[in-house]
């Protein structure tokens, strides 16, 4: 084992990781929180400030932000020892204390869905894959009454091993719930918090004390549990984190009224606004396929790229999220995040470097120049009841927490576009619903026509169909092809269009993380590249609120669509308007 503590320049990164068993660590959380392979050894790391983690899993830091905040010292090529700050030194002594940092996590909101089906077991899949530091706590709290046998009980149930490593599973699963336990509590109540409090440092004892709140309850009580998580539950000498979930308020003046109240309590680099698809896999992949392949990124623009489309669908309704659901609608749910974030990664300019900020700039850059979304350019519909093969699916409103009268959008398109140099009149079309035929998420890029292409007339009357056409399947069977044409096999000169295909499961054995996984592990590791700044937030709450506004002003009536068919037809007539055919649907 290796702990070099050292922080070097992004750009240096790979050459020095790749080069050897040196790790990349600073003084500022003093906290070895997990361990890696480089090359052959096994090192431990240490988060690091405004930490970026490469391709090849180093970490790296900006070391404009650190030379601020920290001497530094050359070793060599590239890599800087970064010593203490000197305030803590004063309180701390990292070098003798170094293996004794704890992380205490706390799953605010314990007793719900999202705490059973994703949070649970992500934090799981982390411990057994080794990526939780060696010291840590996982505290869950909510108002059900509940003992720590009772919240492992129901913790036990939702875990899974990975496929590809079953050994030892039911053991790390026992150790994993040993180290879990359970505080019930309200979320306005200081005095609640401040007991946890306690329990918590009975935990730390001894040791340096880290802690990070995930906030997994209705946004109504957000500010309440910050308030109180903040004020009597923060760490005293090492760093507090809240993730925040989504939404982010329902429109500009919310989502600004809730940073302005989170801000009251936790500064910005304390928050941790999540927005899951960022931590999908091929979500991360979108910038390494632009920025690492040569054949890509010239063909990035409206010289070549006709329409770029983002499209989001399942095959369930709102089954027991109604309520919350009616209340948002599916622009507010998936396109105003979701699709947006994908949408920033994929249209903005190259990045200074990988760190969070330089990556987070460029995607406000690209949502402050586009133009807020109008209504003549969105299509919003409503699922009904729909009977198939002798099955009676429930339409929106059949939920019992939905009004009858609801007019909640479930499905909506929406063309959008980006009024800078690059992708000067490209429609970005987007379209997301719910209780459709299938579950799929797509980015899907077609590209131009061929200028006095040799072949048209071999193509005939279907020369849209025979353009190239990317696509980066996010979910399920996570691929990504390219359309391309080729010539028919034989002696005629018949042409056809196949896919180049590199489907994850046949390339790669291993299981691919949940989204949760990374993003848990980056707000554990301080990587907020992930996670949403408030500036991004109130630019993606421009484009949308003028629209929703006067989607409820004018009480405009979704067109309705069968429970489990492909939605409106009104989605093709937008497209068509902007003559891009649908690529889900050729
Ligand atoms: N579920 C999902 O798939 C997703 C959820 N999210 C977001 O994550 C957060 C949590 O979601 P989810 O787990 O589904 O939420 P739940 O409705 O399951 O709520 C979580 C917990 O909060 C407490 N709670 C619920 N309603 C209230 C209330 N009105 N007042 C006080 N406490 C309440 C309950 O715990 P107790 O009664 O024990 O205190 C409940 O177990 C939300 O912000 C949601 O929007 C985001 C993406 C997906
Ligand atoms: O944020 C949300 O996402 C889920 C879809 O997430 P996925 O990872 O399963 O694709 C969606 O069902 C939910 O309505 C929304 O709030």
């Amino acid at each position: 084992m290796v702990t070099l503590y050292s922080t070097h320049c992004s750009s240096s990164s790979k050459a020095a990781a790749s080069n050897s068993s040196i790790g990349f660590y600073n003084y500022h959380n003093n906290l070895p929180i997990s361990s890696r392979k480089f090359g052959s050894q096994k090192i431990s790391l240490t988060p690091i400030c405004n930490a970026i983690r490469m391709q090849d899993g180093a970490v790296a830091a900006s070391p404009s932000k650190i030379e601020n905040e920290t001497p530094l010292k050359k070793l060599k090529d590239g890599i800087l020892s970064v010593r203490p700050p000197e305030e803590q030194k004063d309180t701390f002594d990292f070098d003798s204390n170094k293996d004794k940092s704890t992380v205490s996590i706390t799953v605010v909101g314990a007793s719900g869905d999202l705490a059973k089906k994703k949070i649970f077991p992500a934090l799981f899949a982390l411990y057994y894959e080794g990526f939780l530091p060696e010291h840590f706590t996982i505290f869950g709290y909510a108002r059900s009454k509940m003992t720590d046998t009772e919240l492992r009980n129901m913790v036990s149930k939702t875990l899974t091993c990975r496929i590809d490593k079953r050994e030892n599973c039911g053991e790390k699963m026992e150790e994993f719930l040993e180290r879990c336990f359970y505080h019930s509590g309200q979320y306005d109540s200081q005095e609640n918090f401040a007991e946890l409090d306690k329990k918590l440092k009975e935990h730390e004892a001894g040791r340096f004390p880290n802690r990070l709140f995930y906030l997994s309850i209705p946004p109504n009580i957000f500010i309440n549990a910050v308030r109180c998580a903040s004020l009597s539950a923060s760490s005293a000498h090492g760093w507090t984190r809240v993730i925040v979930e989504k939404p982010f308020g329902r429109d500009c003046e919310s989502s600004a009224a809730l940073t302005r109240s989170l801000k009251q309590y936790l500064k910005e680099d304390q928050i941790f606004r999540i927005d899951h698809y960022l931590g999908k896999e091929l979500v991360e992949n979108l910038s390494v396929l632009r920025f690492s392949n040569l054949i890509f990124e010239p063909l990035w623009s409206r010289q070549y790229i006709r329409n770029v489309q983002f499209i989001f669908s399942e095959d369930f309704g709102t089954e027991g999220r109604g309520g919350y659901f009616d209340h948002y609608g599916i622009i507010r749910d998936i396109m105003q995040n979701h699709l947006l974030q994908i949408l920033a990664l994929f249209a903005m300019e190259t990045p200074v470097s990988l760190d969070a900020e330089d990556i987070r700039n460029e995607k406000v850059k690209v949502l402050r120049s586009m133009r807020p979304l109008q209504l003549d350019d969105v299509v919003v519909g409503q699922y009904k009841s729909h009977t198939k093969g002798g099955t009676t699916y429930p339409g929106y409103t059949d939920d019992k927490t939905v009004p009858k009268d609801s007019l909640t959008p479930t499905f909506a398109a929406a063309a959008l576009f980006i009024d800078n140099a690059r992708w000067d009149g490209v429609p970005f079309l987007m379209k997301a619903g719910k209780a459709l035929h299938t579950r799929s998420a797509e980015i899907r890029v077609q590209f131009r026509h061929v200028p006095g292409n040799l072949y048209n007339k071999n193509f005939g009357s279907y020369l849209d169909q025979a353009t190239n056409e990317l696509v980066i399947r996010v979910q399920p069977d996570e691929a990504i092809y390219l359309k391309i044409n080729n010539k028919v096999p034989g002696l005629g000169m018949r042409l056809d269009a196949s896919n180049l295909n590199l489907l994850y499961s046949a390339r790669y054995l291993k299981e691919i993380p949940d989204a949760y996984e990374r993003l848990l592990l980056d707000a554990i590791e301080g990587e907020r590249r992930l996670f949403i700044r408030s500036d991004e937030l109130d630019a993606a709450w421009s484009l949308f609120t003028p629209v929703l506004k006067e989607l409820e002003q004018k009480k405009i009536v979704p067109e309705n669509y069968p429970y489990g068919s492909r939605g409106p037809i009104g989605a093709h007539y937008l497209a068509a308007r902007y003559k891009v055919r649908w690529g889900d649907l050729a």
